[in-house]
């Protein structure tokens, strides 16, 4: 193994001087990232915000395996990440469910993806795990049959069948209207607790990367780059009820000004 590169012990996500390049279909070099640094340790819970375009979903893809980076490296718990990987899970703002499967065959399709048994053994933790995001009683249900923010928590059970231990979540709760976007907030924190797991989160808001993160990466756009880590000062479990604390309410307005007064500054 080459050495420099190596990701020390309880580094879950190590991102080491990563660029990505696209090319758009007139031939123009599309920068999306570039000189990306990023250590993640085993079982943070880590945001990434920043404007439209400053490549959010571009890093959670490379470390998703399902682009590679141009320059640098990506490694998932010490291995380089060169295609889609076992131990992640994946959630994109729409919960892209089966429409023709029922809800428990739906979370059961990961598990037949990686040619793993289907069990009772399998089908008690769908059951135990829609039990935690409040969905006991719809397993034999259709998607359709479910409202928007049911469909995206049995996305979210369904990411989590294979127990990975790193989570990638892409704007989960985008699509949903704001008061379930909170409650899903809520529990997301609070799955987090009972299961702990590394998590990447794309978010568009910055309450929501507040109440979730340990720390909130703050992107700038063109080229990517991150511009600052802000570690959120108050524990996670003690989260929800201090969204009115000074210190919530501060450390959400440092990375409101990194974002807007960068883009002032720039106008
Ligand atoms: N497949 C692609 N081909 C060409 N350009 C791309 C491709 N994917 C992303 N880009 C460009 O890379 C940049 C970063 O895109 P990305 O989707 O990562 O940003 P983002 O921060 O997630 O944006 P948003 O918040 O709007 O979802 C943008 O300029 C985008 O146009």
């Amino acid at each position: 193994m080459p050495s420099g590169t190596e990701t020390p012990n309880g580094h879950a996500i190590v991102l080491d001087g990563v660029e990505r390049v696209f090319e758009s279909r007139d031939g123009e070099q599309i920068q999306a990232l570039k000189g990306v640094n990023l250590t993640v340790s085993e079982h943070e819970f880590v945001s990434l915000v920043g404007q439209s375009g400053c490549g959010k979903s571009t890093l959670l893809r490379l470390v998703a395996g399902l682009l590679a980076p141009t320059v640098g490296r990506v490694a998932i718990h010490g291995e380089t990440v060169t295609e889609p990987r076992t131990d992640t899970g994946l959630v994109f703002q729409s919960p892209t469910l089966l429409p023709w499967a029922s809800i428990l065959d739906n979370l059961l399709f990961p598990l037949r993806m990686l040619h793993r048994p289907i069990d009772a053994e399998a089908r008690e933790r769908a059951l135990a795990l829609l039990e935690l995001v409040g969905l006991a009683g719809f397993a034999s249900r259709y998607p359709k049959e479910l409202s928007g923010g049911m469909q995206q928590r049995a996305g979210i059970c369904r990411a989590l069948m294979h127990d990975p231990d790193v989570l990638l979540m892409d704007e989960p709760f985008g699509a949903l209207d704001a008061l379930t976007r909170e409650e899903m907030s809520r529990e997301l924190l609070d799955l987090c607790v009972r299961r702990p797991k590394t998590v990447l989160f794309v978010t568009h808001s910055i309450t929501e990367s507040v109440l979730l993160s340990d720390r909130v990466v703050v992107m700038s756009p063109r080229p990517g780059r991150i511009q600052e880590i802000v570690t959120v000062p108050l524990p996670r479990e003690n989260r929800i009820g201090s969204e009115a604390s000074h210190e919530f309410q501060s450390c959400a307005q440092h990375i409101r000004d990194l974002i807007f007064g960068r883009r002032h500054a720039a106008a």
